[in-house]
C-alpha cells in the first residue's frame, strides 16, 4: 500500500498540516518536509477550500510569532513586501492571465532571500533590511554593503529597491557544498552575521525586481530603470499568449545554467494601470504569480535503513537507495529525518525495504524522500540499541533515543561540536574534536574550560600558535550571552526562539531553571510540548550546567528601560498597527507606544489590546470592510480576546493621555 497523499487528507487536516509546517519553518526553522510538499499541501488545500483563512496565513506572519529575532533593529515594510500566488500547472497559469489585459513580464523565480534597500535623498544606500514578517524585517544595512555590485549610491533620489540576495551556485560549489546543504540557507545566516565584514566571504549577489519612490507606466520600463541604475536584475521577457508557457519551458529548460537556484518562473502584469486595477490579497499580490518548477524528481527503490547517532542521543534513520539522477547529481542516501517521519512515510504498514520511492531535491539541493509509490515486503527494523554504543533505545514522542548517551562516543562529540558552534567558539572542527575527546582531554563541554596548550600540542597537526590561538578562543567565550549558552546546552527545543524568549523574560539562571513547564507553556507561541521539553532538558543537565558555570559568566540583556512617559493607559499594552495612518509613520508611532511602557507585536496574537488603523480604514471597517487582520482579530474576539479596534484619532487621545 502507498503512504497517504495530501489530497487524501481532511480540510481540517490539510489546515493543521499547513499550519504545523508552516510553523516548523517559520519558527523553528526545522522544516520536516521539502518545500516542494509544502506548496502542493498549500494547493491541496486550496483545491478543496478556496476560502479557507489559513491560506492567507502562510509566511512568517501566519506562524503567528514574532519570527524575527526580537533583538535585532527592525524595519517597518510599507507597503509590505508580499508573497507570491503559485500555479503548478499552465490551466492555472493561463487563468490568471485572463484576469487582465496586455502583456505579461517574465522572469525567473529566484531562490534567495529576499531584502529591500533604502536610498536617501542624496542617492546613498540609508538602510536595508530582510523580508521578515511581511511587515516587519530585520535591519542588515551593514551586512549587505558587503553584496558583490550592489550600488552603494544611484542616481536617484529617495527610492527603495527590493528584491533577492543570492549565493551564486558556483560559490556554492567552490566554498560551501562539503559542509552546507543550500545555498539559500546560507545566503540567510549570511546576511545576519555579527560581524557584518565576514559577510563578503559568501560572495553575494543581489537581483532587483522592484523600485518603490518613483512612478512608471509598465513592469518593463521599471526593470529597465533598475539596470540604469545600476542594480543586476534577473533576466526578463516581455510576452503575450502562446509565448507564455514557452517562456516558462525555455527557463525551466535552462535552469541548471542560469548560475543561481531558481524554483519557478514569475509573471506580472506589465501595466502598472492593471496592477493597480487588481490590487493584492494580504497574502500576494493579484497582478503576479509563480509558476513553480515540479522538481527534478526520480523514482528509486529503498534498499536499506541506517540509523545515525546525533548530539542528543537520538538516533535517526537515513534511507540507502538505488542511485538515482536528481538535478545532475547522484543520490543514494537520504535523510529520513526522523522515527515519527519514516514511519509517516509508509503509511499504515509503515515503511518496508524493496519500496519504490519518490525522491526529489529540495530546493534543487537537498535529496529528499518525498512519498513511497509501492510498498516493499520487508519492515525496517527499528534498532534496539545505539548503533555506536549499544546502549538501549527507547522511543520519545516522535524520536528514538538511546538511554545511555552519556556514554556514547559519537553522540558526545556531537554534543561538544554543538556546543562549540553555539558559543561561537571557533576553531574546533570535527576532526579536532574526536581526537580530544579519544585522548579523553575533552569528554564534555566543561572540559574545554580547563583545557592547556600544551595539551592541545600534543595533538596531531596543532602547533603551538594554533594552540595558544585555540586557548585564548576559548577564553574569549567565558562571558557569554546568556541566549548562547542556553543554546549551547543542546537541549531539544531549547533554539534560538525559545532561549531569546527566555534570556528575555527572566534575569538569572536561576530563575530560568526555576519555570515550571505550565507556566511556560501559556507563554506566546511557547505550548505545552516545548515548555515540558525544555524543562526537563534543564533539569536533566543540571550538573552539566553548575560545572559550566563555574567557568562562565552570563550576560543578561538589559532591563527595559521604565517608561519615558509615566501614567499612560497603553502602559503594558500590546499594540499593531495596520496599513498607514496620516499622522505619522508606523515607525514612529510604534516608538510612541514603546516610551509608554507599551509593545508592539509584529502580526495580530490572541493578547492584542489594540489594532491601530488609519481614520479612513476605520470607517471602511465600519462600513463591513474586513483586512485578514481584522478578521483575525474578531475570530481572537469571539473565543474570548479583547482586542479594541480603533481608529487614529482614537490612538492619538489615547497618546495625549500619557503626556499630563
Ligand atoms: N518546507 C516547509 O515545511 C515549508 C513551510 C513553509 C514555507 N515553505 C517555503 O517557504 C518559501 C517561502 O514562501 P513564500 O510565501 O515567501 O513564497 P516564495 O518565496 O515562494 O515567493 C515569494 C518571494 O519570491 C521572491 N522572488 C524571487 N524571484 C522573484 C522575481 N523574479 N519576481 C518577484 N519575486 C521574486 C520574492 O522576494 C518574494 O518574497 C516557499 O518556497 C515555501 O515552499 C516551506
Amino acid at each position: 500500500m502507498s503512504a497517504p497523499t495530501w489530497e487524501d487528507l481532511s480540510i481540517e487536516e490539510l489546515e493543521e498540516q499547513v499550519r504545523y509546517h508552516n510553523r516548523k519553518y517559520w519558527v523553528d526553522d526545522a522544516p520536516e518536509i521539502s518545500d516542494e510538499s509544502f506548496d502542493r499541501l498549500v494547493e491541496a488545500l486550496r483545491r478543496k477550500a478556496p476560502s479557507s483563512e489559513v491560506l492567507d496565513q502562510i509566511g512568517p506572519a501566519g506562524a503567528d510569532v514574532d519570527a524575527i529575532d526580537p533583538n535585532a533593529e527592525k524595519l517597518t515594510h510599507d507597503p509590505p513586501m508580499l508573497s507570491l500566488d503559485k500555479a503548478y500547472d499552465e490551466a492555472t497559469l493561463l487563468k490568471w492571465y485572463e484576469k487582465f489585459e496586455g502583456d505579461v513580464v517574465v522572469t525567473p523565480k529566484v531562490d534567495g532571500v529576499a531584502g529591500c534597500f533604502r536610498y536617501d535623498a542624496q542617492g546613498r544606500l540609508s538602510v536595508a533590511a530582510t523580508r521578515g514578517t511581511g511587515t516587519v524585517g530585520e535591519v542588515i544595512t551593514e551586512q549587505v554593503k558587503r553584496i558583490k555590485k550592489l550600488p552603494l549610491k544611484v542616481d536617484a533620489s529617495s527610492i527603495e529597491v527590493r528584491g533577492e540576495a543570492y549565493m551564486p551556485v558556483e560559490v556554492f560549489e567552490r566554498k560551501f557544498k562539503h559542509d552546507y546543504a543550500s545555498p539559500r540557507n546560507l545566503t540567510a545566516g549570511a546576511l545576519k552575521l555579527k560581524d557584518p565584514e565576514k559577510t563578503a566571504d559568501y560572495e553575494l549577489r543581489f537581483f532587483a525586481f522592484d523600485l518603490l519612490g518613483e512612478t512608471f507606466e509598465s513592469e518593463a520600463e521599471k526593470m529597465a530603470r533598475l539596470k540604469a541604475l545600476g542594480f543586476e536584475t534577473p533576466e526578463t521577457f516581455q510576452v503575450s499568449d502562446e509565448a507564455i508557457q514557452a517562456t516558462y519551458d525555455d527557463i525551466s529548460k535552462r535552469r541548471g545554467q542560469l548560475g543561481y537556484e531558481t524554483d519557478g518562473v514569475v509573471y506580472k502584469a506589465n501595466s502598472i494601470a492593471e496592477q493597480k486595477r487588481l490590487g493584492s490579497t494580504a497574502h500576494h499580490p493579484r497582478w503576479a504569480i509563480a509558476y513553480k518548477f515540479q522538481g527534478d524528481a526520480g523514482e528509486s527503490v529503498l534498499r536499506d535503513v541506517v540509523w545515525n547517532v546525533s548530539r542528543t542521543g537520538a538516533i535517526n534513520p537515513v534511507g540507502i537507495v538505488d542511485p538515482v539522477v536528481l538535478s545532475g547529481a547522484t543520490v543514494t542516501r537520504v535523510s529520513l529525518h526522523n522515527l515519527a517521519i519514516m514511519e509517516h512515510l509508509g503509511g499504515e504498514e509503515g515503511l518496508k525495504l524493496g519500496s519504490k520511492v519518490l525522491m526529489m531535491r529540495r530546493g534543487g539541493v537537498i535529496p529528499n524522500l518525498e512519498r513511497v509509490l509501492e510498498g516493499g515486503d520487508e519492515p525496517v527494523a527499528i534498532p534496539s540499541a545505539c548503533p555506536e554504543c549499544g546502549a538501549p533505545t527507547e522511543r520519545q514522542n516522535d524520536v528514538l533515543m538511546a538511554n545511555h548517551s552519556e556514554n556514547c562516543r559519537a553522540a558526545k562529540i556531537r554534543q561538544i561540536e554543538h556546543f562549540v558552534s553555539r558559543m561561537e567558539i571557533k576553531g574546533f572542527g570535527p576532526k579536532l574534536l574526536e581526537q580530544l575527546y579519544d585522548a579523553e582531554l575533552v569528554t564534555s563541554p566543561v572540559d574545554l574550560f580547563t583545557l592547556s596548550a600544551s595539551e592541545l600540542m600534543g595533538l596531531k597537526r596543532v602547533g603551538e600558535i594554533l594552540a595558544n590561538k585555540l586557548i585564548e578562543r576559548i577564553g574569549g567565550r567565558k562571558e557569554v550571552e546568556v541566549e548562547k549558552f542556553l543554546q549551547a546546552l543542546g537541549i531539544h527545543e531549547l533554539g534560538k526562539h525559545v532561549s531569546a524568549i527566555l534570556a528575555e523574560r527572566y534575569d538569572s539562571m536561576e530563575a530560568i531553571r526555576a519555570v515550571e513547564a505550565e507556566a511556560f507553556a501559556e507563554v506566546h507561541t511557547i505550548g505545552e510540548v516545548i515548555a515540558e521539553s525544555v524543562t526537563r532538558g534543564l533539569q536533566e543537565n543540571a550538573e552539566l550546567i553548575d560545572d559550566l558555570l563555574e567557568h562562565i559568566t552570563l550576560v543578561f540583556p538589559t532591563p527595559r528601560e521604565a517608561p519615558a512617559v509615566e501614567g499612560s493607559p497603553l502602559a503594558g499594552k500590546r499594540v499593531l498597527f495596520t496599513g498607514a495612518m496620516e499622522s505619522m509613520t508606523r515607525k514612529d508611532a510604534q516608538a510612541e507606544v514603546e516610551k509608554r511602557g507599551g509593545d508592539c507585536p509584529s502580526s495580530v496574537v490572541k493578547d492584542l489590546d489594540y489594532l491601530v488603523m488609519g481614520d479612513a480604514d476605520m470607517e471602511r471597517f465600519e462600513g463591513g470592510w474586513r483586512s485578514s487582520k481584522l478578521k483575525k482579530a474578531e475570530k481572537f474576539n469571539a473565543e474570548g480576546g479583547n482586542i479594541a479596534i480603533i481608529g487614529e484619532s482614537t490612538f492619538l487621545k489615547l497618546l495625549e493621555e500619557g503626556e499630563g
